[in-house]
C-alpha cells in the first residue's frame, strides 16, 4: 500500500507501448497528490509520485503505464509557475490532468488559460455534453469538487470539450488518438461523486491497465521496516490515546516489544477527561507501559501573549519534543545500568499531517501540524512513522486488523495541539476552562443524539478576540461567540459540513449560553474544505 514500496521491474524488457511499469502521479505541489496515489491504488493499480521536475527521459526509464498531473497552487501563465517537460506528452504514455496539471497541459498543447474571475471552490455542477471514453457511464448533470481560480478558456487543437460548468466552459478534455486527458474537478476526493470511475476509465479503459496489483500485507511490511530501523534500541512513542498513535503504538509493540515505552503528555489543551481516559482505558486495553508527564505549566507559560496561530503551533511542537527528551533522559536515568541512549521517537504522523505542513513537493504549508511543521529544529530524535504514507480510514483497517478495540479504532481526531488552536486569539487558563466546559456539553449532547458515527469530528472554537452583545435576564452582556464546526469526511483531505437537526443545535445553544459563563451566542461553521479548514487555526 506505500507508495515508497518498490517497484519492481518485471523481465523481459518492455518498451513503451508495452509498458509494465507504475502509474506516475507528477506533483505539483498539490494537496492532493498522494491521495491521487491512494486512489489509484485503491484501483489496484500500483503508483508512485514524482516531482514535477522530472524529464521525458527520466519518465520514459521508468516505462510508466500511465501519468497523472496533479492540481496545484500555481497559475501557469505566472512567471515561474512549474511546468513540466513537454516531451513527456510525446512519450505515447497516456496522461490525466488534473486541475493545476489540466491547465498545464491545455497550454503545453497550444489551448489557453486565463484567469477567469469566475472563481469555483467546493461542491460545482458539472455538465457533461460528451461523456468519451473518461466520463463514460456517468449522469450528464452531476457535482463535483472543485477548487481553482483560473480555467482552460479554449482546448487544444485536436481536443473534445467534454464537460463545462457555469464558471468554466472546458472543465474536461479528451484527445483519444494520444490518449491525453484533462479535467478541471478533482475526482481523486470522496465528494466527487462519480470521482473513482473517471480514474478508474482513464486507468483501465482509456489507458489499459489491468486491475492486478495488490497492497499486500502493509502490516507486515511496515513490523519488518521497525525492526530494521531501530534494531535492539529502545523507543519513546508520543501517545496521545487517539487513533494514529495508538495504531502506530500497537506497530511498533508487535516489532520491539518491550523496547517501546509510550509517553502521554497532559498539556493543559486536552479536553475534559481526556487524561483519565487515556491512561485508564488505553493501557487496560493494550497493556502497553505508558509514562504520563504532566507539562500544563510549561505549555501555558510558553503560550503566554501568543495570539498568531503558526506561533502557536510551533511551540506547541516545540515543547512536545522538550517533554519527549525530559521523559528520555528519565527513563535512561531510572535504567542507568544498561545507559543505552533512546534515539527514537515513535508518532502517529499520517499523510495529511505532512501534506497540510507543506511536506510535499513545492506544496503550500497550509499549517504546520505539530508533529512535522512544528517540530524544532533542534530535534535530536530519529523519527519512526509508519504511518506516514496513510491516509485515516487505511490507518484505521490496519488497527482493527491488529486487534485495537473499536472504541479506539473509531474515535473522531482530536488534533495535538488540541484547545490551543480552538481559541482563537491568546490562551489562557480561564479561556482553556471556558472552551472545555462548552466541549463537554457539545460531545455530550452529540452522543445522546447518535450523532458520533454521523460525523468526522466536531471542533467547537472559542473567537476569544471576538464579542458581542446580549440580552441575558433582562440585563446587558458583552460575551463571546462559540463556533460549533461540525464536519464529515473520508480523510481529513476534504470536508462538508454536517446537517445537524436544528433541535439539536437549538438544544446545543441553549445549554452553552445558559451554563457557560462569558459565552452569550452560539454560531454554526456551514464551510466546506476548501476553502475553510476542519480547524479555525
Ligand atoms: N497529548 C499527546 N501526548 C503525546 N503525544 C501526542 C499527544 N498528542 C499528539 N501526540 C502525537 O502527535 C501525533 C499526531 O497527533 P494526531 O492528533 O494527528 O494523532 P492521534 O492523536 O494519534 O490520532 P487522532 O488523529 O485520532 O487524534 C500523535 O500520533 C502522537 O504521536
Ligand atoms: O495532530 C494534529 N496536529 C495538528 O497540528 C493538527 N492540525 C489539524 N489537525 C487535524 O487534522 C485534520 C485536518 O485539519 P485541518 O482541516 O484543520 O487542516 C483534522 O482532523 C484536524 O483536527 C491536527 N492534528
Ligand atoms: N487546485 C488547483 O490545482 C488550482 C490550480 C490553479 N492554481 C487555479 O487556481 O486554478
Ligand atoms: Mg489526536
Amino acid at each position: 500500500m506505500s507508495t515508497d514500496a518498490p517497484f519492481t521491474e518485471q523481465p523481459g524488457g518492455a518498451d513503451s507501448a508495452n509498458p509494465s511499469g507504475p502509474v506516475l502521479v507528477v506533483d505539483f505541489g498539490a494537496q492532493y497528490a498522494q491521495l491521487i496515489a491512494r486512489r489509484v491504488r485503491e484501483a489496484n493499480v500500483y503508483s508512485e509520485i514524482v516531482p514535477h521536475t522530472v524529464t521525458a527521459s527520466e519518465i520514459a526509464a521508468k516505462r510508466p503505464s500511465g501519468i497523472v498531473l496533479s492540481g496545484g497552487p500555481s497559475s501557469v501563465y505566472e512567471e515561474g509557475a512549474p511546468r513540466l517537460d513537454e516531451g513527456i506528452f510525446d512519450l505515447g504514455v497516456p496522461v490525466l490532468g488534473i486541475c493545476y496539471g489540466f491547465q498545464v497541459m491545455a497550454t503545453a498543447l497550444g489551448g489557453e488559460v486565463a484567469k477567469t474571475g469566475q472563481r469555483e471552490y467546493g461542491s460545482t455542477a458539472v455538465r457533461i455534453s460528451d461523456s468519451g471514453v473518461l466520463l463514460d457511464g456517468q449522469p450528464a448533470e452531476q457535482t463535483a469538487w472543485m477548487s481553482h481560480g483560473d480555467s482552460v478558456s479554449r482546448a487544444p487543437e485536436g481536443f473534445e470539450v467534454l464537460a463545462s460548468t457555469e464558471g468554466t466552459p472546458v472543465a474536461a478534455f479528451a484527445n483519444d488518438a494520444r490518449r491525453l486527458y484533462g479535467v478541471q474537478w478533482h475526482p481523486e476526493v470522496k465528494h466527487s461523486t462519480y470521482g473513482q470511475a473517471v480514474l478508474e476509465n482513464f486507468l483501465h479503459r482509456a489507458a489499459g491497465i489491468p486491475a492486478d496489483w495488490n497492497s499486500g500485507n502493509v502490516i507486515a511490511d511496515q513490523v519488518a521496516a521497525i525492526q530494521a530501523q531501530v534494531g535492539s534500541g529502545r523507543v519513546i512513542c508520543a501517545l496521545s490515546g487517539g487513533v494514529d498513535s495508538a495504531v502506530a503504538a500497537a506497530l511498533v509493540h508487535k516489532a520491539v516489544g518491550d523496547q517501546l515505552v509510550c509517553v502521554f503528555v497532559d498539556h493543559g489543551l486536552l479536553r475534559k477527561d481526556e487524561a483519565r481516559q487515556v491512561e485508564e482505558d488505553y493501557v487496560k486495553a493494550t497493556g502497553v507501559r505508558l509514562v504520563t508527564v504532566n507539562a500544563q505549566k510549561q505549555f501555558l507559560d510558553a503560550l503566554t501573549g501568543v495570539s498568531d496561530p503558526e506561533t502557536k503551533r510551533k511551540i506547541i511542537g516545540r515543547e512536545f519534543i522538550r517533554v519527549f527528551e525530559k521523559a528520555q533522559a528519565d527513563l535512561i536515568a531510572e535504567a542507568a545500568s544498561e545507559g543505552d541512549p533512546i534515539r527514537f521517537l515513535v508518532q502517529g504522523t499520517l499523510y495529511p499531517d505532512v501534506v497540510e505542513s507543506g511536506g510535499g513537493t513545492g506544496t503550500a504549508n497550509i499549517k504546520s501540524h505539530h508533529n512535522v511543521g512544528g517540530l524544532p529544529e533542534d530535534l535530536q530524535f530519529e523519527l519512526v512513522e509508519p504511518l506516514r504514507t496513510l491516509f485515516k480510514d487505511e490507518v484505521r483497517a490496519i488497527g482493527r486488523e491488529l486487534g485495537l478495540p473499536e472504541e479506539i479504532v473509531s474515535r473522531q481526531p482530536f488534533p495535538g495541539p488540541g484547545l490551543g488552536i480552538r481559541i482563537v486569539g491568546e490562551v489562557t487558563q480561564e479561556r482553556l476552562d471556558l472552551l472545555r466546559d462548552a466541549d463537554a456539553i457539545v460531545r455530550a449532547e452529540l452522543t445522546a443524539a447518535g450523532q458520533d458515527a454521523e460525523i468526522w469530528q466536531c471542533p467547537v472554537v472559542l473567537l476569544a478576540d471576538v464579542r458581542s452583545v446580549g440580552v441575558q435576564g433582562d440585563g446587558r452582556t458583552y460575551g463571546h461567540p462559540i463556533v460549533l464546526r461540525p464536519v464529515s469526511s473520508e480523510d481529513a483531505m476534504t470536508a462538508d459540513w454536517t446537517r445537524l437537526p436544528y433541535d439539536l443545535l437549538a438544544k446545543i445553544s441553549n445549554r452553552i449560553t445558559n451554563e457557560v459563563d462569558g459565552v452569550n451566542r452560539v454560531v454554526l461553521d456551514v464551510t466546506s474544505k476548501p476553502p475553510g479548514t476542519i480547524e479555525w487555526e
